[in-house]
């Protein structure tokens, strides 16, 4: 089975203490219970940067333009053990939009320091690629899950 096409837009601020980021935590289907990115699949037809537009005003509310997005690169999440799982996701970042988060359905927006990410509540693999998006940077990383689907049996990175 192809992996299905997902995609991710981590929205950043400037608080008082440093860079803040937007996450959430999923109330319903994958990965539900854990703080993730916002987002979620790309419709056929759509393109990453449309659908992400598209999930952050379903998710959240908020509002944002084609222009705003900056390419973050991507990851792929392998589920060995359950290959109907495997994800291939394309990252974007963000710093202006319209709008304050709202709550919905599927998520639970919550900032957070980009120097104290909740990693304990994240999946464990967020601290193999996210940190980097965050500073700014591009990545395009393989995460091999366990067969748990938990934990992290190997992360690469490709080159570019
Ligand atoms: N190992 C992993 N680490 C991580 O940080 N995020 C992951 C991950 N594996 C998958 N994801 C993310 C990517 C994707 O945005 C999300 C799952 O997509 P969705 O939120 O769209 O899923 P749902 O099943 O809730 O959605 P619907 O299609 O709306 O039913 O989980």
């Amino acid at each position: 089975m192809a992996a299905a096409a997902v995609t991710l837009c981590f929205l950043l601020r400037e608080g008082e203490n440093g860079t803040e980021v937007l996450l959430g935590l999923k109330q319903t289907g994958f990965g539900r219970g854990k703080i993730v990115g916002i987002g979620g699949h790309v419709e056929p037809g759509e393109t990453s940067a449309q659908a992400v537009i598209r999930e952050l005003l379903e998710e959240t509310g908020v509002v944002l333009e084609e222009a705003a997005l900056a390419d973050a690169g991507a990851v792929h999440f392998v589920f060995p053990a359950r290959p109907d799982w495997d994800m291939k996701t394309t990252l974007f970042t963000a710093r202006t939009w319209q709008g304050d988060p709202e709550p919905s359905e599927e998520i639970l927006p919550e900032w957070f320091s980009v120097a104290a990410l909740p990693v304990e509540r994240m999946w464990q693999d967020a601290d193999h690629w996210l940190p980097v998006v965050l500073e700014g940077g591009r990545v395009n990383v393989v995460v091999t899950m366990h067969t748990d689907n938990e934990s992290v049996a190997s992360s690469e990175s490709r080159l570019e």
